[in-house]
């Protein structure tokens, strides 16, 4: 089958670069990312290619190749469908705020959305792929829509996870570990369309990274390669406050047990706590499906993990207010950095903001400096969670353009994000402009401590005794 149309539901962090990619490798199919979000669709179509709604280095270099030749963002949800012969599901998925599963499980009302939506608006068969990170047997329900509420036509479903990482997406994209590909083995028409979407990545992924599974296995490899990838993050972050008490150093171990082939050095770098969109939800999500099966050991094993990232959060903030003589309230605190990592101006779940939540409690005055991240967004996101007034954390939280300007007359710094430019500010000048004792909180072990300490700092750094 030559797939000819491809329509995106969905112009987010995934669907907008990934598409791009697709539509840049492949330019003789027609990529079509629609959105409901029509400012999002029309910062996708904006000129001036730095301000495409997603951050991500080297985006605006493809968007720009590709845009207008056969990469299109829209908000005409229904023709983009119609036109195309296969269908991307690439919609938000959090966690559910209320009702049965609160607190944990994927809230699936958008998928639920596009399926019905892609039933009602098709005049042909089509291939539907679930892009959106999913709870394993989705594709059950997605089915279930798409057959009873359509207009006669066939549906094939497939699963095609996506596992790029913010800040490098587009390096993901362009040379991915693996694609992988889940979908009806057990029919002539599931193979067709698996091979269908094998021939549109086959552009530019070598086929032995093509990897194609039933579609519950694709479903469930997802949420599990993120739960290994946080677990690792929490277990060297765990094994950090030990480090604190005992002397070791949480890089030389990190350094020691990443030599050993079969645990490898990637994602042993200790911080102030993972955050980002897909983490904590997915493997909430997880823990979720767990205790659905009563599966409640193997639940509580995953939860462990989130647990520790609270935890490391929380000692995270609790360090700073000790060390301020267990007192904030009415300290200038600068934090450098609000972003979940580095490369992005994505802040969901960033630890920065649940770190500024716990200091505002005590009554800090907060400003931050983050390169890529709006005043608007870091208020929306100390909003959310509901804490205290807007008006309060307007009074208390405040964002700076210039680092200096936000160091200046400091009590404390913390580094919340791995900003390269960071390393590079003038640290003797931020020394001379900040309140005596200068502390320095490096949550990202960014900074060169012994630099710093020299100039006079006190450095604490996460997993090093002090
Ligand atoms: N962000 C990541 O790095 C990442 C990586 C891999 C997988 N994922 C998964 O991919 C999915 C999307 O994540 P994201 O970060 O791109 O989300 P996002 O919130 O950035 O984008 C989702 C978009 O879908 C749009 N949308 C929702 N319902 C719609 C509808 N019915 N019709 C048209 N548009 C609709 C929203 O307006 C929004 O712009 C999630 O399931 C996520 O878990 C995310
Ligand atoms: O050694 C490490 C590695 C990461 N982190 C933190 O972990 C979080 C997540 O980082 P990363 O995984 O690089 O970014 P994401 O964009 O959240 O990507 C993850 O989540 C995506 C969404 O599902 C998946 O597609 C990716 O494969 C998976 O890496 C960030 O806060 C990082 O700072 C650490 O603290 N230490």
């Amino acid at each position: 089958m030559n797939i000819s149309k491809i329509c995106c539901i969905g112009a987010g962090y995934v669907g907008g670069p990934t598409m791009a990619v697709i539509a840049q490798k492949c330019p003789q199919i027609q990529v079509k990312v629609v959105d409901i979000n029509q400012a999002r669709i029309d910062a996708w179509n904006s000129e001036d290619l730095s301000a495409l709604p997603v951050y991500e280095p080297g985006l605006d270099a493809i968007v720009g190749e590709a845009r207008g030749r056969n990469l299109f963002f829209s908000s005409e949800v229904d023709l983009a469908i119609e036109e195309a012969d296969m269908v991307f599901i690439s919609v938000n998925t959090p966690t559910k705020t209320y009702g049965e599963g609160k607190g944990q499980a994927a809230d699936l009302k958008w998928i639920e959305k596009c399926a019905r939506q892609i039933a009602s608006a098709s005049k042909s068969n089509k291939i539907v792929v679930e892009k959106s990170t999913l709870p394993v047997r989705t594709a059950e329900a997605v089915k279930d829509i798409l057959d009873n509420t359509g207009n006669g036509y066939k549906f094939q479903i497939l699963s095609n996870p996506e596992f790029l990482a913010e800040g490098t997406a587009v390096e993901d994209l362009l040379d991915p570990d693996r694609v992988l590909i889940g979908g009806d083995t057990s029919t002539e028409e599931g193979l067709e369309a698996i091979q269908a979407l094998v021939d549109v990545y086959a552009h530019w992924v070598p086929s032995e990274r093509i990897l194609s599974t039933n579609v519950w296995s694709s479903e469930l490899s997802k949420l599990t390669a993120n739960a290994f990838l946080a677990q690792r993050v929490s277990s060297i972050n765990s094994l950090s406050e030990l480090c604190e008490s005992t002397e070791a150093d949480i890089y030389e171990v990190s350094r020691a047990i990443g030599k050993d082939s079969r645990i490898g050095p990637k994602f042993l770098q200790p911080s102030v706590g993972f955050g980002g969109s897909c983490f904590q939800k997915d493997i909430l999500n997880l823990v979720y499906i767990c205790r659905s099966y009563g599966l409640f050991e193997v639940a509580d094993y995953w939860e462990q993990v989130i647990k520790i990232n609270d935890h490391q959060k929380g000692r995270f903030a609790k360090k700073i207010i000790k060390s301020l003589y267990n007192t904030v309230s009415g300290k200038k605190i600068t934090f450098l950095g609000w972003a979940f990592k580095k490369d992005t101006n994505d802040t969901r779940e960033s630890a920065a903001i649940y770190v500024a939540d716990l200091l505002l409690n005590e009554g800090a005055n907060i400003y931050v400096y983050d390169p890529k991240v709006s005043e608007d967004q870091m208020y929306n996101d100390i909003d959310y969670l509901n804490t205290r007034t807007k008006v309060e954390n307007r009074r208390l939280l405040q964002s700076e353009f210039d680092p200096y300007a936000a160091c200046k007359g400091a009590h404390a710094i913390a580094v919340l994000t791995e900003w390269d430019e960071f390393r590079e500010l003038d640290w003797q000048k931020i020394y001379d402009q900040m309140q005596k004792p200068c502390q320095i909180f490096d949550g990202r072990n960014l900074l060169d401590k012994q630099k710093l300490e020299k100039i006079g700092f006190r450095v604490y750094a996460i997993g090093k005794s002090s």
